[in-house]
């Protein structure tokens, strides 16, 4: 593959859509190893972009950029922008409870807070706001609506998030995080440890809430990726290698490694 890699860095392919999200020559350190190599890449606003690749090529990684999860690390380091609304989210001086707010995560594994539904949306929401409590009744309604669990939860927001299915806790999460009203929403991963019908639920609501976000999913799952995405981004070893529109990318990628990988070549 000549210089495939290299040609990505300078050429970054224009998104349909205005990008709410540009990252440019992102370079990224664990100490001394270097997981992501000048990555470049718009997000678009109300898409949904994918991205996919084998086991370490820096998926997880550049999602932990996305809302400064490193900063919690010592020796971990992001060197480029991510220019966020116009603002270097990798400046020094950014406000990382703001970032958090408006770039909001959900990980792999279902993570409720062991505290009732209610308490679940309104704890977050209370980090931000403050809010009276028919405001906060209507905001926690409102998120557990958009996240498609306001039906199955209503009789019983008082009950622990514990004793909800793996699927509803994973909808919980999405409501929690949407409850602040992000510009972002990471899913890394997100329905990896759920049974396929609520699979089936989490990409149907993804296709909803990218009416009102832009959606960032990292997934192992080709289908996945051609079922909720609008673009598909490609990575390897580090390296973004190609980024289409992802009907583009499942029947013409351009690069022989995008290829070969989602032919199942490799990975
Ligand atoms: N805490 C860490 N310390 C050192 N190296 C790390 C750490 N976390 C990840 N890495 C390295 O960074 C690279 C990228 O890892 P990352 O988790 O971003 O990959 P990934 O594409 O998300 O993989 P997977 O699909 O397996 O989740 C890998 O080489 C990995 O070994």
């Amino acid at each position: 593959m000549p210089d495939a890699a290299a040609r990505m860095k300078s050429e970054v392919v224009e998104p349909a859509m205005e990008p709410r999200v540009s990252i440019r020559n992102l370079d990224f350190y664990y100490g001394a190893t270097q997981a992501l190599k000048s990555v470049s890449i718009d997000f678009p606003d109300r898409q949904t972009t994918a991205m996919i690749g084998p086991s370490g090529c820096g998926k997880s990684t550049l999602l932990r950029v996305l809302n400064r999860m490193y900063d919690l690390y010592p020796g971990q380091r992001a060197e480029g922008e991510v220019i966020l609304d116009g603002e270097n989210i990798l400046d020094p001086r950014t406000d990382i409870n703001r970032l958090r707010r408006r770039v909001g995560m959900v990980f792999q594994k279902p993570t409720p807070f062991p505290k009732s539904i209610y308490e679940n949306i309104a704890f977050g929401v209370r980090l931000h706001e403050r809010l009276s409590r028919s405001a906060m009744d209507e905001r926690v309604e409102s998120a557990l609506h958009k996240a498609a669990l306001w039906n199955e939860v209503k009789d019983k927001l008082h009950a622990s998030a514990n004793a909800l299915s793996g699927g509803q806790q994973q909808r919980l999460c999405i409501a929690r995080s949407i409850a602040v009203s992000p510009q972002v929403l990471l899913l890394d991963e997100p329905t990896s440890a759920l049974d396929p019908i609520s699979t089936l639920r989490i990409e149907e609501l993804i296709d909803e809430l990218k009416r009102d976000f832009t959606i960032v999913i990292v997934t192992h799952n080709m289908q996945q990726a051609g079922r909720c995405a609008d673009r598909v981004a490609f990575f390897y070893l580090g390296e973004l290698i190609e980024v289409s529109d992802a009907t583009q990318m499942f029947t013409a990628p351009r690069e022989r490694r995008t290829q070969e990988y989602i032919t199942g070549r490799f990975g």
